[in-house]
């Protein structure tokens, strides 16, 4: 099975050339939901309420995410803290859908990771193929905006992450989200035919 990445940075577009490769029928992965699903889980609880405090919860005891995100991108020491919690759970649950999807005889999968660092990482390891979507900054912090996230928390999450030419350097197709969203939909169904017919 063919394992899909699309990478890209906080708002470039990734859901978005995602979605043009599920409507041709693929299973996905979106790892930033993953990462969502592990916050559910106790021993995360309490390593998060260990290093970040109880008031990143909520009354119904949930952890409130974005009081996380206040805490936890308000240095790059602090998001090390957190990354090194979820991670490694992410790593575990994406294993196991990995392999469920597996099991169900697909022939590719497409993952969608926000939190690219390199191949070499973890996640991205077992990547056949590795496909960026890259934005010019101020375009994907207006998006990101747009969406719902405030520009300071938009722009703190942008600068811990690596950059466009990180992403360029690391990808086998790079496909540039700087038109309309039907565009890059154009972009990803026209790879996806080509590929499609090598595996
Ligand atoms: C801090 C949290 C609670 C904020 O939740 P929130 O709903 O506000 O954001 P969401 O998870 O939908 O992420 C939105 C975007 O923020 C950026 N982002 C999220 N986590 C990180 C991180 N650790 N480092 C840099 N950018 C990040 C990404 O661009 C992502 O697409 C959450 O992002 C989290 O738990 N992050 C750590 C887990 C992680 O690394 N997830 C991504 C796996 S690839
Ligand atoms: N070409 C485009 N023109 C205008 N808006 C766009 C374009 N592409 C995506 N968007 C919008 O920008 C926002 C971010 O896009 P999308 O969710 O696909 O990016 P993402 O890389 O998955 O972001 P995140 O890192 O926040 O998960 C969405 O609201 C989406 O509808």
């Amino acid at each position: 099975m063919k394992k899909l990445f699309i990478i890209g940075g906080m708002g470039a577009g990734k859901s978005t050339a995602r979605k043009a490769l599920v409507e041709q029928g693929l299973p996905y992965v979106d790892l930033d939901h993953v990462g969502h699903e592990v916050l559910a889980w106790d021993t995360v609880k309490d390593e998060i309420r260990e290093t970040f405090g109880d008031d990143v919860f909520g009354e119904d005891g949930a952890i409130d995410r974005k009081k996380l995100a206040a805490k936890a991108f308000a240095s790059p020491a602090e998001t090390r803290k957190l990354n090194r919690i979820t991670l490694p759970r992410i790593e575990e649950l994406f294993s196991d859908r990995i392999d469920e999807f597996e099991r169900q005889g697909n022939k590719a999968v497409v993952v969608e990771q926000s939190v690219f660092k390199n191949r070499q990482g973890s996640l991205a390891y077992c990547a056949d193929v590795v496909i960026a979507i890259i934005a010019p900054l101020e375009l994907r912090v207006e998006r990101a905006v747009a969406s719902g996230f405030s520009e300071v928390d938009v722009r703190r999450r942008i600068a811990r992450q690596i950059t466009d030419a990180d992403r360029i350097e690391a990808a086998d197709v790079v496909f540039s989200n700087d038109s309309t969203p039907e565009v890059l939909r154009d972009k990803m169904l026209n790879w996806w035919k080509e590929y499609e017919k090598t595996i």
